[in-house]
């Protein structure tokens, strides 16, 4: 492939030792002139050899000039540990991108030293005229913050180690501390000037994002005349991208699409402009809609441990271990009828190796599945009018909709490990009634190696749609657990960003009781 061409190519001092920097609309580039003493630590993923870097463009945050050693800015990111020699006194700083082990990223300044102003100068302007090509960077952000969520640190969280790399990056934020539930969800619903913003960021637990999520896509059915109770109408994909600090008990959301709970990395992706489609399921009862879910829709044990574990918030995120001890032991089952209508026309299943990651072409492909006109929508009506529903009768211990692995760092694997983030699909959990040992044997594979459903007493199918009947209605749907992630606190298990999601209304399920 031909490379780009040279935007600029300096001799420049870095460390008092000379680097050769050059820049193209692809990469940052700065490699020693003299390598006497190989002394450039290796951590950098982004070096291409020892005594050469290379950061690509897109991972720049962010360049600012200093003169005569004096930053303009007076951040604790700046790390100005070597004076300059005179005949280098003109300085620029650039912060970028550093990839560590396990998805884990951080921010980095590197600072070289100039001979000539003009040349300090053209650095840091071409460089900016670089980043402005960014257009996926979102510059104007909505951000809500729990004080409430996990260990009641969004509000430390936040002004510590996400609002710096914000102003670090020039993005300005109107900061919105919740005062009760659903706060965030109606403001978004109602009062938000959505227009004004690139996107909202939640600082928060997988509650918190669903109230978000909640508020989002209610606001984008209405603003569209889609009736959320009509299980036939198409949901209209939201267009706004909804950022994840985590700030929660479990974070199953953030750590399933970034691959780590970790509130600067999630920053990092949001201010670079990952972002990663999210399916979204509608639940419905007898015609009216009740909820959406991007996670784990749980009936049966983790139903009942949510219920149970929001009673004792007090004890903090130890309340999930609590909760599923307690009903692990109650071994409460359910009567009932699933019915599931299979997605037969996916490539995978749920019991593949492959976890599904940011970029995967499974989700790529699906991401257009519904979108308006699809042929692929019209073959899902057809086959729900038709025979294509298959039914399983009988008592259950657990009845789970994974729309996402529910992964989180006490279960790295998660509850459903291969289904897709955006492939139009939930992968439906079936757990029989069984012994309570038996049933231990399946929550302990969440932790381990070993195949969760592999298990004579658990059913698992990649499904577009299900419903779900019980012999006593009435119980129903105050036992569904929701876009939470107490599936991950079991008694003995143990989830950027954030997770840069962006809810995209592709599959639509239904419960309904009759
Ligand atoms: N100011 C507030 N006071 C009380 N509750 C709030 C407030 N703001 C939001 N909430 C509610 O708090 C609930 C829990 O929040 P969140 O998801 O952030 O934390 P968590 O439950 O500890 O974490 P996780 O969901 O990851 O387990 C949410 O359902 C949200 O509706």
């Amino acid at each position: 492939m031909e490379k780009p061409p040279r935007l600029l190519s300096s001799h420049l001092l870095l460390k008092n030792r000379v680097y050769e920097v050059t820049l193209n609309r692809a990469l940052m580039v700065w490699k020693e002139l003299q390598t006497k003493k190989k002394r450039v630590s290796g951590s950098i993923h982004n070096s291409l050899k020892v005594g050469r870097y290379c950061v690509p463009v897109s991972e720049i945050l962010a360049v600012r000039e200093t003169v005569d050693s004096r930053t303009k800015d007076h951040g604790r990111w700046q790390k100005m540990s070597q004076k300059p020699t005179e005949a280098y006194p003109y300085t620029f700083t650039v912060s970028y991108v550093e990839r560590m082990r396990r998805h884990r990223w951080r921010c980095n300044d590197v600072t070289f030293y100039c001979a000539d102003y003009t040349v300090c100068q053209q650095w840091v302007q071409t460089i900016r005229d670089q980043l402005s090509t960014l257009t996926r960077r979102p510059k104007h952000l909505l951000v809500y913050i729990n004080p409430y969520g996990g260990k009641q640190q969004g509000k430390r969280i936040y002004e510590e180690k996400v609002a710096p790399l914000f102003s670090r990056a020039s993005i300005s934020t109107y900061v919105i501390v919740t005062e009760h539930a659903n706060h965030a969800r109606d403001h978004l619903k109602m009062d938000a000037d959505l227009k004004k913003y690139d996107g909202v960021v939640c600082i928060g637990g997988d509650g918190m994002f669903s109230e978000i999520v909640h508020g989002l896509i209610s606001r984008t059915q209405k603003d569209s005349g889609v009736d959320q109770n009509c299980t036939d109408e198409k949901l209209v994909p939201c267009g706004i991208r909804v950022g994840i600090i985590p700030a929660g008990s479990t974070d199953c959301i953030c750590y399933a699409t970034v691959g780590i709970n970790d509130p600067v990395t999630s920053a990092l992706h949001i201010i670079v402009g990952d972002s990663q489609p999210l399916d979204v399921c509608s639940v419905h009862h007898n015609n009216t809609f009740l909820k959406y879910s991007v996670s784990l829709l749980g009936y049966g044990f983790y139903g009942d441990v949510l219920t149970d574990s929001e009673r004792k918030r007090w004890m903090g995120p130890v309340r999930y271990d609590f909760s599923g001890l307690k009903m692990f032991l109650t071994h409460n089952y359910y009567e009932g009828t699933v019915s599931f209508l299979p997605a037969t026309d996916v490539s995978g299943t749920p019991r593949d190796k492959t976890m599904c990651r940011a970029g995967c072409s499974t989700c790529q492909h699906s991401g257009q599945l519904c979108s308006e006109d699809s042929q692929d929508c019209d073959d899902i009506s057809n086959s729900e009018n038709g025979s294509d529903w298959q039914i399983i009768r009988g008592k259950f211990l657990a009845i789970n909709a994974a729309s996402m692995s529910c992964a989180c760092p006490r279960s790295p694997k998660g509850l459903s490990p291969a289904a897709h983030l955006a492939d139009g699909t939930t992968d439906l959990i079936v757990v029989r009634k069984c012994s309570r040992i038996n049933f231990l044997r399946h929550l302990l594979r969440h932790t381990s190696k070993d195949d969760q459903f592999d298990l004579s007493f658990v059913e698992v199918h990649r499904v577009r749609k299900f419903r779900f009947t019980t012999r006593n209605c009435d119980r129903l749907f105050g036992r569904i657990c929701n876009d939470h992630p107490c599936s991950c606190n079991l008694s003995t298990a143990t989830g950027t960003a954030m997770a840069r999601s962006c809810p995209t209304p592709t599959s639509k399920w239904e419960c309904t009781a009759s």
